[in-house]
């Protein structure tokens, strides 16, 4: 199942893409669960997959103006420095366990929406990543049961204000400029994929790809990133891991490459959609 959070007409609402439009979840589930969030604490995805049996869509993707997958994810967890490749260009050291930070909610913004350059920076950079769902809540989980605890996939731009993140050895203002990181379209469920998927990542600007990688490049896997993130933290349904970015980042390009005005960055899972946004100065 394609999972999504959405508007029509200034009201918030879930759904589910299916071939020819959005089923509207909502209008169907909505007094038992409020958003998607509240399907993924249910644990109520087969719940889901039963109404949409035979469901036909009620909006165009052209009716509806999309929001985050999840808006307000209880935690959005960042790794940095997953890929050899990004790692190498950036010329940081190995290190034994991978390095996390996090992103607030209100620096995620949805597919089609515009991500704002702002006034403070001439460095605004792309990330392409998967972004992985948690469906379960869990601590110390074993590597190999992970995969009972995933509820999808994602793409996600943790799109970098470099100027901010470079301050100091602290990324966080950098990573958490308002509307900065990309969610979407949607989440596909982890029951399209089996356990530890291959997925292709890559990442267009204006057209032009510039990353391109497969999860089985990661230096940390989802797995070990999954336990590694609930030793420290006890994770629950709708937390977000967003697994780190391969090489090609702007930053690290000759000449550098960041992004401007006008400018469109798509994000692509291959096995799941495109994540496109527009950037546009912040007035
Ligand atoms: O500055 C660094 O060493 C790493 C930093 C962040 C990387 C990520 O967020 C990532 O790898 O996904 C960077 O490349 O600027």
């Amino acid at each position: 199942m394609k999972l999504l959070s959405f508007e029509v007409d200034g009201s918030q609402r879930f759904g589910a893409w299916v071939e020819g439009g959005v089923v509207d979840l909502t209008q169907r589930l909505g007094a038992e669960f409020p958003d998607l969030l509240s399907v993924l604490q249910a644990q109520a995805l087969p719940r889901i997959a039963e109404v949409l049996k035979g469901a036909k869509p009620d909006f165009d993707l052209e009716n509806i103006t999309f929001l985050p997958v999840i808006p307000s994810p209880p935690k959005i967890i960042c790794i940095g420095v997953n890929y050899e490749e990004h790692r190498s260009e950036i010329g940081r050291e190995p290190t034994l366990k991978p390095p996390v930070f996090g992103r607030f909610s209100n620096s995620q913004v949805a597919h089609l929406g515009v991500i704002p350059l702002p006034p403070e920076s001439e460095k605004l950079d792309y990330e392409g990543e998967i972004a992985v769902i948690i469906g379960k809540a869990g601590r110390r989980i074993p590597v190999d049961q992970v995969w009972d605890y995933v509820a999808g996939y994602a793409p996600y731009n943790d799109a970098s204000v470099r100027d901010w993140q470079g301050h100091t050895h602290q990324w966080t203002p950098g990573k958490n400029f308002l509307r900065t990181g990309g969610f979407g379209p949607w989440m596909s469920t982890a029951d399209e994929f089996g356990n530890d998927p291959e997925l292709h990542l890559s990442t267009r600007l204006n057209g032009m790809e510039v990353q391109r990688a497969t999860s089985r490049q990661m230096i940390f896997s989802i797995a070990e990133l999954i336990t590694y993130c609930s030793t420290f933290t006890q994770l629950e349904p709708g937390d977000v891991i967003v697994t780190g970015t391969p090489g090609g980042v702007g930053a690290r390009r000759k000449p550098q490459l960041f992004m401007k005005h006008g400018d469109v960055v798509e994000v692509e899972i291959a096995e799941i959609g495109v994540l496109r946004n527009r950037i546009e100065k912040e007035a």
